[in-house]
């Protein structure tokens, strides 16, 4: 419309309601199309307006004019272009062209045509140009001219516009020759149709000349005939209209369509540039992606196996847990079944408590009165204690002081002769040596000790008579157990053991040990005990706390390493020191508070030996009479103490300066005599048990002499009657300790619910379990305490040995003591006894007879009777020991103690003080 010069109006002036630009565009279009229908062939005039020709009425010279002639004036083929129904793309486009060309071409702006380069009007006269050219710019261009002659009044024109005018005038008159051709061709047209119309016309004029009727129905139908024709003109002008519109609307389409198009274009190389990029990151993208995805397949079969695992894990779980429920279930029913079996038990022991706590509140009452009566009869039951503990020591020291216990070790495998110095061994401690050398009288010599093991006997054996003395260490007295005999007799086998020997080989150190610790647990009731305390006991010599026999062990084992051993020709394995295990006991009553010192000496003695026989030389022979001489020095002490001496020589060797404690005094010595039978070693073994028969003898010989043998059998009687005293004190211990169990086990019962039993470990709970007739079973009125006091089992067999060794024709073995005869060099021991002659009376006892004595003893009794009885008892028997000791060497006399002496006499007292 913009080219076109027409007013427009926008889409907004609608929507505003602005109808005047609609209008004056509406108003626009019509008058062009007016003027359109006025050049139109049909019209008859192309060229002017529809009021004459613009150049005839002046307006022609008028550049608006012009412009407005132009602009109205589409070409031939604008005009054909409008007039076809239906315009194509290109056409359309064509003609927006040409209508453009002509205006640039023909439109001078401003000056004048004669001013034209010739180049412009060579443009300008193109065929095509001209062909192209509207008439009206065409008549313009002649009027231009035109005017500009009139203007210059007659001047030439330049010949390039005159060709210019030829030109533009010929092709003017070539369309209106065209023109003319085509109207006379319309004309002609017009004409047919005229006549055509004349015809019709002419028949309807018959028709209704014919009929007045059928001249209305034919007037009627012409009617609508021109109606119809109206109509139709009016629908063509309003399709041409309509037609237009299109156009205008087209062209729009096609600007909107290149933009589009062009919009499109760019879009899509955006969009391919875009896809390309989306392609390339797709790639990667799918790339990764695949590999991702790989990964999470690989995890999710990871996963899957993860899942059937725990799945199966679940199941087996399950299936547990519902086992386990099941269990549980059961487990429950089963809870809440016995929950309700409780509840009535519970109720009824309720109901049993109540009557419990009453019956039981009047049974406290009742107890409180018998626990006074207990708390007196305990305190009681510690005082007999202590007496008995007293008595039995009392009655140890009657067995002696001392004892001898002989020991003869069997061949060894290696031995080669085996040819035996020992012809007889007794029961009750004979034991008989013979010469092979000798003969006649001389050939046989007897002895007579506590006790003879044989070769055959066990280390148990041998140790179960020592049992007693370990107990008596406990109760606070000194002990020593050595063993002495000449080198390889078996010193080390007894009181040690072989080497790497089993618990039953095990010597008198290692069973000692043992009991020594389980005694005094078992007393730990009423005694406290520290074994070994700190401290020193010699120099060079150090004590350790010791709480067990292996910590004991250990500190042998120490000792040990440090004692020489070496080879002799007599001892493969000869110990060349003295061995003494020391050990201290301190113990404290818990009961009085009263305090107790013990102490045990195990000693295993170096061997003596006949430095001619053991080949001894140079150190060794240094060695041997070191040995010898501190065994000399032990063997006068023990006689100085035999006989009393004032002055006691323990400060003559090392040895006995250790001894010194377990020495003398209150003092028990046990000492084995070794003896190796070899009828080789049969000069040693004379003097060995010419030194222990001495030894044995000490009190005897140290005894005074006494002539009132008759004494002995009132003593006897004594001592039977305060052994029967001793058991009944027994008797009421174990009534005590029966009433104390009885106490415990019913305080134990309140506090625990148990009536059973209790486990009592103080070692007198035995005895409570034991019928009275049981307890007496054994023989012996105080058997009852065979277990706390074994040493009571023996005293049989020592009063028997003492009757056997009393009774024994051969008095020769009892030698008297003798501090000077300790010589080991010449293997003999001289005899020097004093010339004793008095005979023995006749003396025994039957034991059953003293047990009507004494059935109650008060305690000022027992303090005063029973000490002093014993005291006079020893004494007394000391004298008839002595008078059965002197007899030794009065063969009449032999045989009057043999004749005389009393199956039943018992052993006489061996002390020391
Ligand atoms: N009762 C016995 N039964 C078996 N073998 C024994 C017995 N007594 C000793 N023996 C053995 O005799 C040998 C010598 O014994 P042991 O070493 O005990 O003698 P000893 O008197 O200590 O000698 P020494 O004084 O030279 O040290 C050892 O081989 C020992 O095993």
């Amino acid at each position: 419309m913009d080219e076109l010069g027409i007013l427009k109006f926008e889409l907004s002036d609608l929507e505003k309601g602005s109808m005047k630009n609609v209008m004056d565009c509406l108003s626009t279009l019509r008058a062009q199309f007016a003027y359109m229908g006025v050049v139109s062939p049909i019209g008859g005039n192309k060229y002017g307006s529809p009021h004459g020709d613009a150049s005839s009425n002046g307006l022609s010279s008028s550049p608006t004019f012009r412009e407005e002639k132009q602009k109205i004036s589409p070409d031939s083929k604008t005009q054909q272009a409008l007039r076809s129904p239906v315009m194509t793309e290109s056409s359309a486009a064509s003609m927006h062209h040409v209508v453009h060309k002509f205006h640039e071409v023909f439109q001078l702006k401003q000056g004048r045509y004669s001013d034209l380069s010739a180049a412009k009007i060579s443009e300008m006269m193109k065929s095509n140009s001209l062909d192209n050219a509207p008439t009206q710019s065409l008549l313009s261009v002649v009027n231009g001219i035109l005017d500009e002659s009139i203007e210059r009044k007659n001047d030439k024109i330049p010949h390039r516009v005159a060709c210019l005018l030829r030109k533009v005038v010929q092709e003017i008159e070539r369309r209106i020759s065209t023109q003319a051709e085509h109207l006379r061709t319309q004309n002609n047209l017009f004409k047919v149709r005229e006549e055509k119309y004349q015809l019709r016309i002419r028949v309807l004029e018959a028709l209704a000349s014919g009929t007045g009727e059928e001249r209305g129905v034919v007037m009627d139908r012409l009617q609508q005939i021109k109606i119809e024709k109206s109509k139709i003109e009016e629908e063509k002008k309003t399709g041409v209209e309509h037609v237009a519109k299109l156009i205008k609307e087209q062209e729009q389409r096609d600007v909107e369509l290149s933009d589009l198009k062009q919009e499109l274009k760019l879009a899509k190389q955006t969009h391919e540039l875009h896809c390309l990029q989306m392609e390339t990151e797709a790639k990667a993208a799918k790339d990764g992606l695949e590999g991702r995805m790989k990964e999470l397949e690989i995890l999710l079969e990871d996963s899957r196996n993860q899942v059937r695992v725990l799945e199966a894990y679940s199941q087996s779980k399950s299936n547990m847990f519902n086992k386990k429920e099941h269990i549980f279930k059961s487990f429950v029913e089963f809870q809440f079944g016995a929950l309700k079996e409780l509840m009535l038990s519970s109720k009824s022991i309720k109901h049993e408590i109540l009557q419990v706590q009453k019956s039981n509140l009047e049974e406290f009452n009742d107890l409180g009165v018998k626990l006074k009566a207990l708390i007196d009869a305990t305190r009681d039951y510690h005082i007999v204690l202590a007496e008995n503990r007293r008595m039995f020591n009392e009655l140890q020291e009657l067995k002696g002081n001392i004892r001898v216990y002989c020991r003869i070790r069997p061949f060894l495998p290696g031995q080669a002769a085996k040819h035996t110095t020992v012809e007889y061994i007794g029961e009750h401690g004979e034991l008989a040596i013979v010469n092979p050398s000798k003969q006649g009288k001389d050939r046989r010599r007897n002895f007579k000790f506590n006790k003879i093991f044989g070769p055959e006997s066990t280390q148990a054996e041998v140790y179960s008579d020592t049992q007693p003395l370990i107990r008596s260490v406990l109760d606070g007295y000194g002990v020593c157990i050595f063993a002495y005999g000449q080198t390889g007799s078996g010193k080390t086998y007894t009181m040690t053991g072989p080497n790497g020997a089993s618990e039953e080989d095990w010597g008198v150190n290692y069973r000692a040990l043992n009991d020594l610790f389980s005694i005094s647990q078992n007393r730990r009731n009423s005694f406290l005990y520290e074994i070994q305390p700190n401290g020193l006991a010699v120099p060079d010599a150090s004590m350790h706390p010791v709480t067990s026999t292996s910590d004991v062990l250990e500190l042998i084992g120490v000792g040990l390493k440090n004692r020489a051993v070496g080879a002799t020709a007599m001892n493969e394995r000869s110990s060349r020191s003295h061995s003494v295990v020391s050990i201290h006991v301190r113990g404290k009553d818990l009961l009085s508070g009263a305090a107790l010192h013990g102490n045990l000496h195990l000693v295993d003695l170096a061997g003596s030996e006949r430095v001619d026989r053991s080949e001894a030389t140079g150190d060794r022979l240094k060695e041997a009479q070191h040995i010898n001489k501190s065994l000399s020095a032990l063997g006068d002490v023990i006689f100085s103490l035999a006989q009393k001496n004032s002055h006691v020589p323990y400060r003559n060797s090392k040895l006995t300066q250790l001894l010194q404690s377990s020495l003398g005094g209150q003092a028990k010595t046990l000492m084995f005599v070794q003896l190796n039978p070899d009828v080789s070693s049969y000069s040693e073994t004379i003097s060995t048990l010419k030194f222990a028969e001495r030894v044995s003898g000490v009190e005897l010989g140290a005894a005074r002499s006494s002539k009132e043998g008759r004494d002995v059998r009132e003593l006897m009687d004594q001592l039977a009657s305060l052994k029967d005293t001793i058991a009944r004190k027994d008797d009421e211990i174990e009534q005590l300790q029966l009433i104390k169990d009885h106490k415990n086990d019913y305080t134990g019962s309140m506090r625990y619910g148990d009536s059973s039993a209790s486990n009592d470990s103080s070692g007198v709970v035995p005895h409570r379990t034991r019928k009275p007739s049981d307890r007496r079973s054994v023989g012996s009125e105080t058997s009852a305490y065979q277990e706390s006091i074994p040493e009571f089992s023996d005293k049989h067999s020592e009063a028997g040995s003492q009757q056997s060794k009393l009774s024994d024709g051969d008095t020769g073995h009892m030698s008297s003591a003798d501090s000077e005869i300790l010589r080991f060099e010449d293997g003999d021991y001289e005899d020097r006894s004093s010339d004793i002659s008095d005979a023995v009376p006749s003396v025994g006892t039957d034991p059953d007879g003293a047990t009507d004595q004494s059935t109650k003893l008060s305690e000022p009794f027992r303090k005063s009777k029973v000490a002093s009885t014993i005291r006079l008892l020893q004494n007394q028997t000391q004298n008839a020991s002595k008078t059965v000791m002197v007899s030794r060497d009065n063969p009449k006399g032999s045989t009057s103690i043999k004749n005389t002496i009393n199956s039943n006499l018992v052993k006489p007292p061996k002390r020391w003080q």
